[in-house]
């Protein structure tokens, strides 16, 4: 598997701001949405083109453009559903599928409550997109469910990440490309990412 870690300073600025706690719902969401489209910038850097001709003003000339049908964007729910905005923003027609899983809060073990994903999946360049990378438990389970109904070419971002995780995941699935804005230093007793963000999905919805 190969991990992308991000460096751009507009990038890094940016998760700067969405770990502070007084960061309101409004500016949460507009960061996490922010921080998707460049980092979504950087992961579909090797998206797949098809020349088509256009005419200009001056002549035919063949040139190269994207298929949107042929991606499909994965959130994890609830929190990966902050990020679909910014990647929709780059391709408007892409397709999108949806995860739904939660931590048990005592386990840390990921349970499933929806999957729906666009069909057929197998040709698909997939992103699967959740912020947080804790102990990777959410992110295998996705993938796992990506793969078993037939999902080949797959890449993971996720804002905030933890050693653990990225670990868990490589291991778990060492063919996907993984994208991660910053990597942390650790998880703490209950499994959340130091220094992290706090818990994402909450903050995204004002939950808490
Ligand atoms: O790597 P892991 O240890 O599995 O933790 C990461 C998961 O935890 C969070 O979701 P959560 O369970 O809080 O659900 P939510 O998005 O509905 O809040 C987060 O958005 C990831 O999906
Ligand atoms: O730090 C963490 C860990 C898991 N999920 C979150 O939202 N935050
Ligand atoms: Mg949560």
């Amino acid at each position: 598997m190969s991990v992308s870690y991000m460096t751009h300073p507009l990038i890094r600025h940016k998760i700067t701001l969405l770990r502070k706690e007084d960061t309101s719902t409004n500016e949460f969401r507009k960061l996490v949405e922010e921080i998707a489209m460049l980092m979504g910038y950087e992961a579909l850097s090797d998206l797949e083109t098809q020349d088509i001709t256009v005419k200009t003003p001056i002549e035919e000339s063949v040139q190269p453009v994207i298929s949107g049908k042929k991606l499909a964007v994965v959130p994890i729910l609830r929190a990966g559903l902050g990020m679909v905005n910014g990647i929709l923003a780059l391709v408007p027609s892409a397709r999108v599928g949806h995860i739904g899983l939660y931590r048990d809060p005592e386990t840390h073990a990921p349970h499933e409550y929806y999957c729906k994903l666009p069909d057929p999946i197998d040709q698909r360049q997939i992103v699967v997109v959740d912020p947080m990378l804790a102990t990777g438990g959410s992110a295998i389970a996705a993938v796992d469910f990506i793969k078993k109904h037939g999902g080949q070419k797959i890449k993971f971002m996720s804002i905030i990440a933890a050693p653990e995780g990225v670990d868990a995941l490589m291991n778990a699935h060492p063919d996907i490309q993984l994208y991660v804005g910053c990597l942390d230093r650790e998880l703490n007793e209950n499994a959340y990412i130091c220094p992290g963000l706090g818990d994402a999905g909450d903050r995204i919805f004002g939950t808490k």
